[in-house]
């Protein structure tokens, strides 16, 4: 343990709630929308998804930090959480093959973590009056000055964030000779995604999320992906542009979780804002073309309007989620399109939906 000298910390909530607990290691003050994750395992991938910028993550796994962390667990290249929330920290970690601790971990990627909180009471809290703003703070006697700040922070419905995460740059990632080659938008993707097309014959080429369609289709590809991402779906007008033209083309495209929710608005339906969300990893999902129950791995505050969908002459729902009737995946009924609200790629979480990228791949096989 490298911080011996623990600081008293709070996290303050929205509307004034307080709980209190102590600092991992730096101190100082985080602000986000506060969000609990019902994950045993997988907490470094769970840090490095891009879809979580902007929020603090409470963890109700007991304990976080006891396996470590391994260089190559990551679902992007830093941090993305504004801010862990938890019960016990670990400094230290057992594992074989973990290369670092948590603490060193965090250290390094600038994040702010509390400890010691009750949060089994925060969860309860956020589960029964919704995901709020909130901020984790070491300055626990200006509780004032940290409401009037906390006051200033832009809500979650409305605010865009695929453009603070996304790629400045077109890459590529898996091997060149590859039988597909697939268009990839960033607005948030997870590097598992990536995993999963290559390891299906595919190579991919990652666009920025403001890239348009005309920029994508010029490198001939076989078949496109919109990908996951943080922020709420609806400022997205560039992907959403982007979602139309394939659409309009008839091109093979599969969305996952944010590029669901754009799907879905390039089709005229409406998103809205859950009252706390999805996030976990064993969520039941039944396909209702094959009347399967998967158990998923998901992490979504937004969703979208189920009766706008169920209206839709062209669209089909294909998944529920089993615990509250939310629309978890559509496909076109006379387009190559098809997308699903939760996590396929997993990490974490169980792999019961892998089949949805040999799908995408067939589809692609079709066209
Ligand atoms: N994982 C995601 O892509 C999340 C999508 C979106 N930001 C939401 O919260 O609903």
């Amino acid at each position: 343990m490298k911080y011996t000298k623990r600081e008293k910390a709070l996290i303050l909530l929205a509307d004034g709630t307080i709980f209190y607990g102590k600092s991992i290691g730096k101190k100082g003050t985080a602000f986000g929308e506060v969000c609990f994750n019902t994950g045993t395992t997988g907490y470094q991938e769970i840090f490095t998804d891009p879809s979580y910028f902007g929020q603090l993550m409470v963890t109700t796994n007991a304990h976080i930090g006891n396996y470590g962390t391994l260089t190559e667990e990551v679902e992007s290249n830093s941090v993305k959480i504004a801010g862990l929330i938890c019960k016990n920290f670990s400094f230290n970690y057992s594992r074989v093959g973990a290369d670092d601790s948590l603490e060193n971990f965090f250290e390094k990627h600038n994040v702010m973590a509390i400890s010691d909180v009750d949060t089994r009471a925060l969860v309860s809290y956020i589960r029964d009056n919704g995901a709020m703003n909130a901020v984790i703070s070491t300055e626990v006697d200006n509780i004032d000055d940290l409401k009037s700040q906390l006051a200033k922070v832009p809500d979650m419905k409305g605010l865009e964030l695929a453009s603070k995460v996304s790629t400045k740059e077109p890459y590529f990632y898996g091997d060149e000779n590859a039988k597909y080659k697939i268009a990839a938008l960033d607005i948030g993707i997870k590097t598992n995604i990536l995993r999963n097309l290559a390891k299906r014959d595919s190579y991919i080429k990652v666009f920025p999320y403001n890239t348009t369609f005309e920029e994508m289709s010029a490198w001939n590809p076989d078949g496109y992906f919109l990908s996951n991402g943080p922020g709420d779906p609806e400022p997205l007008a560039e992907a959403q542009a982007v979602a139309k033209e394939i659409i309009k083309r008839d091109l093979p495209l599969f969305g996952i979780c944010l590029g669901h929710q754009v799907i879905a608005l390039a089709n005229g339906i409406s998103t809205y804002k859950m009252h706390h969300g999805h996030r976990g990893i064993n969520h039941p999902v039944k396909n209702l073309i094959t009347g399967k129950g998967e158990i998923t791995s998901q992490n979504h505050g937004f969703a979208i309007n189920r009766e706008e969908t169920e209206r839709h002459p062209d669209i089909e729902i294909t998944h529920v989620h089993l615990n509250d009737h939310t629309v978890a995946g559509i496909k076109m009924k006379s387009k190559n399109c098809f997308s699903v609200q939760y996590h396929p790629e997993a990490s974490p979480g169980p792999h019961d939906s892998s089949y949805l990228f040999d799908q995408f791949i067939e589809n692609i096989k079709r066209n």
